[in-house]
C-alpha cells in the first residue's frame, strides 16, 4: 500500500536484455536465446524528503534499476510511477527527476564553462526571466554547493573530483529537481572527500526537502545518510527495510556478508571476512536461491527451491532461514 508521503511507487520491475547471438548465427549453431536478468520483479517505494539506498555489488542491477527510474531504460515488465507533489514554487504536478552520476568529469561538458553547465537547464526550462537573474541564481547555486560565485567562470578540468561532483549537484539543483537519483556519487572520490560530499547532500536534504535513491556497492557509504535500505543480489532485493533495522539486525547471510566487509570504527578489531565468490551470472542464475553458491549456512531445500521475499513488520526478507 502506498502511503500518502510516497513520491515514488515502483511495482514488479524487471529488465531483461537480449543477449543472444544474432538470429543468423544462432540458425546455424542452434544456440538457444540467452535472456539476461539484470532487474527481476522488484517493489518499492520511497517518501518523500527521505533516502531510499540500494546496495549491492557489481552487477547486481543497480544502475539498471536507476536508469530506469529516471526513465533511460525501459522496464520489461512492471510500474515505475511518480506520484504528484506539490512543489517548493506552489505548483503541482510529478517531481522533476535528475540523476547524479559516479563519474562527474565524464557527466559535465569539458568545453564549457562551469557557469555554463548549471546555466543551461535554467535557460532551457525557462526557469528565470532574463540572462541577469540566470547568473544570480548561477552565483547563489555554486555558493549552496560550497563553491565561490568566481568559480562560474571558470572549466571543469580546473577543478578537483569533489568540487566537480560539487557542480553536478548544483546542476542538478539548478532544473529545482525534487528527486535525485545517485549512483555511486562519491566511489570516484578519495574517502575523506566522499564524506564531505555525503555531508553536503544531507544538508541540502534538510534544506530543500530532496529525495534520494541512492546507489551504492558500499554499506558503509549509505549507512548514515539512509533512512530505507534495500539489499538487491543478481537483480533482486533479497532484504530491505528501515535502515535502522537493516543495520541493526541484518537478517540475509548476504546482507551480513555485506556488513562484514566494512571496517567498524566502535570494534576495530573486529574479526572481518573477506567478501567470497562471485556473483553468477545473471543469464544463467543458479536455481533455489540464487545466493546458495555462496551461502555458508544453505542447506538442501536453498538449492532447490528459491525463497519468495516476505514481509515481516516493516522488513522484506528472501531467505529460507532468516
Ligand atoms: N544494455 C545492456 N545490455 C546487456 N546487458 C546489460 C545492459 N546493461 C546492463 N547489463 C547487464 O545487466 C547486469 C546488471 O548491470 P548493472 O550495471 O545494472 O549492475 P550494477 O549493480 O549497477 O553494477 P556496476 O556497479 O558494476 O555498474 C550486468 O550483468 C550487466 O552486464
Amino acid at each position: 500500500m502506498a502511503e500518502a508521503n510516497t513520491i515514488l511507487e515502483v511495482t514488479a520491475a524487471s529488465c531483461r536484455f537480449d543477449v543472444s547471438a544474432p538470429a543468423l548465427s544462432r540458425l546455424f549453431s542452434a544456440e538457444p536465446r540467452r535472456i539476461l536478468r539484470a532487474v527481476e520483479n522488484v517493489s518499492f517505494s520511497v517518501q518523500r524528503g527521505t533516502t531510499f539506498s540500494i546496495v549491492g555489488e557489481s552487477g547486481c542491477g543497480k544502475s539498471t534499476l536507476a536508469r530506469m527510474v529516471v526513465g533511460l531504460q525501459r522496464p520489461t515488465q512492471g510500474l515505475l510511477d511518480f506520484k504528484d507533489i506539490r512543489r517548493a514554487d506552489g505548483s503541482f504536478g510529478p517531481p522533476r527527476v535528475q540523476m547524479i552520476f559516479q563519474d562527474p568529469y565524464a557527466s559535465l561538458n569539458p568545453r564549457w564553462r562551469v557557469g555554463d553547465i548549471i546555466a543551461e537547464p535554467i535557460r532551457e526550462l525557462k526557469l528565470r526571466k532574463d540572462e541577469s537573474e540566470t547568473a544570480t541564481r548561477v552565483g547563489d547555486l555554486l555558493e549552496i554547493v560550497g563553491l565561490s560565485r568566481a568559480d562560474a567562470s571558470r572549466f571543469p578540468h580546473e577543478f578537483s573530483g569533489g568540487q566537480r561532483q560539487r557542480i553536478s549537484i548544483a546542476r542538478a539543483l539548478a532544473t529545482e529537481a525534487d528527486f535525485l537519483v545517485c549512483d555511486e556519487p562519491t566511489s570516484a572520490l578519495d574517502v575523506s572527500v566522499q564524506a564531505q560530499i555525503l555531508n553536503l547532500m544531507v544538508r541540502l536534504q534538510k534544506e530543500f526537502g530532496l529525495t534520494y535513491l541512492f546507489i551504492s556497492h558500499n554499506l558503509s557509504v549509505v549507512r548514515h545518510m539512509s533512512d530505507h535500505l534495500a539489499i538487491m543480489y543478481l537483480g533482486r532485493f533479497v532484504e530491505s527495510g528501515p535502515a535502522e533495522d537493516v543495520f541493526g539486525r541484518p537478517r540475509h547471510p548476504y546482507t551480513r556478508l555485506l556488513l562484514d566487509t566494512i571496517p567498524d570504527v566502535e570494534k576495530p578489531n573486529r574479526e572481518r571476512r573477506p567478501m567470497s565468490g562471485e556473483v553468477p551470472s545473471p543469464i544463467a542464475p543458479p536455481p533455489g536461491c540464487a545466493f546458495h553458491p555462496r551461502c555458508v549456512q544453505a542447506v538442501e531445500r536453498c538449492r532447490t527451491e528459491a525463497p519468495a521475499l516476505r514481509r515481516e513488520g516493516e522488513l522484506e526478507i528472501a531467505c529460507h532461514l532468516a
